[in-house]
């Protein structure tokens, strides 16, 4: 196989599904450091399937998947704790430990087993949680924060695992529209200031567009990739939803509601 040059994550052919059941198929991106990409879709069309296959918490069906020019299957589960870490949207088993001991679990991969925290690991908590804002909820209990904030912290917690590749699914999801944006933004920001590669699923076409590096579209056919404008030249928003109710309005890079 031809070496991606500075590939973070690289996708061939790949299908992802159930047993025998492929839930989107003829995937192919690579992506590169310091990119943000949005997986968009409708409801059902595998996002979240194909994220937990990324995050290797499913095995995929064919095709092949690469962190950093070797295949997924092939790291072992330390290794791979030390290139990608995954946000979840279900709420953490862990929400009576404080906004700092949460972030603090990021820093596992590198601690020794009693979990003592270097200067280093202490610099890395210290970073994240100054860049996502949490340094007055330092000592509060996760349980005690609204959804916002506790989407902040557990993004602080992937940033202080500092793995070239973020994973999220849906981190968006209950938010009010400042805070998805304000949450998006942050996403940016670490991506480009950190040169991090995040893959976030998302509903937020609208914000997708006008956030991201790159988006990948699951269209259950050929799943177009690429950066917005050249999706949108394309045409490839006004083929993803019924155009009797919505369309979109390539101008604005919105959709309309059609009334
Ligand atoms: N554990 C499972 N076993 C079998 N099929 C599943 C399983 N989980 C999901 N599916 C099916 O896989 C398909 C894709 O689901 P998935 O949750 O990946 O879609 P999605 O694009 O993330 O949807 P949404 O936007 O609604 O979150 C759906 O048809 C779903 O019913």
């Amino acid at each position: 196989m031809v070496e991606q040059k500075n590939s973070i994550i690289t996708l061939k052919e790949l299908i992802v599904g159930y047993g025998s059941k492929a839930v989107a198929k003829n995937i192919s991106f690579t992506l590169e450091p310091g990119v943000l990409c949005a997986i968009v879709g409708v409801n059902g069309v595998g996002k979240s399937t194909l994220l937990r296959t990324l995050a290797n918490f499913q095995p995929k069906l064919d095709g092949t998947i690469d962190i950093q020019n070797k295949a997924l299957e092939k790291h072992s589960p330390p290794e791979l704790a030390q290139k990608l870490s995954v946000v979840l949207t279900e709420q953490p088993a862990s929400k009576n430990l404080t906004v700092q001991e949460l972030i603090a679990l990021g820093r596992q991969p590198y601690t020794n087993w009693i979990g003592t925290l270097t200067s280093s690991d202490k610099e890395h908590i210290q970073k994240s949680m100054d860049a996502f804002l949490l340094e007055k909820l330092r000592f509060s209990k996760c349980h005690e924060l609204s959804d916002g904030q506790l989407q902040r912290v557990l993004i602080a917690r992937a940033m202080a695992q500092d793995t070239p590749l973020i994973l999220l699914d849906e981190p968006t999801t209950h938010l009010d529209l400042y805070h998805k944006v304000q949450i998006l933004k942050m996403l940016q920001q670490l991506a480009h200031q950190n040169d991090k590669t995040i893959i976030f699923t998302t509903h937020e076409i609208d914000l997708a567009i006008q956030l991201c590096d790159k988006i990948l579209i699951l269209d259950g056919n050929t799943n177009p990739f690429g950066n917005p404008c050249e999706l949108i030249e394309q045409k490839h928003f006004e083929q993803l939803f019924p155009s009797e109710m919505v369309q979109f309005d390539a101008k604005t890079g919105s959709f309309k509601v059609n009334k």
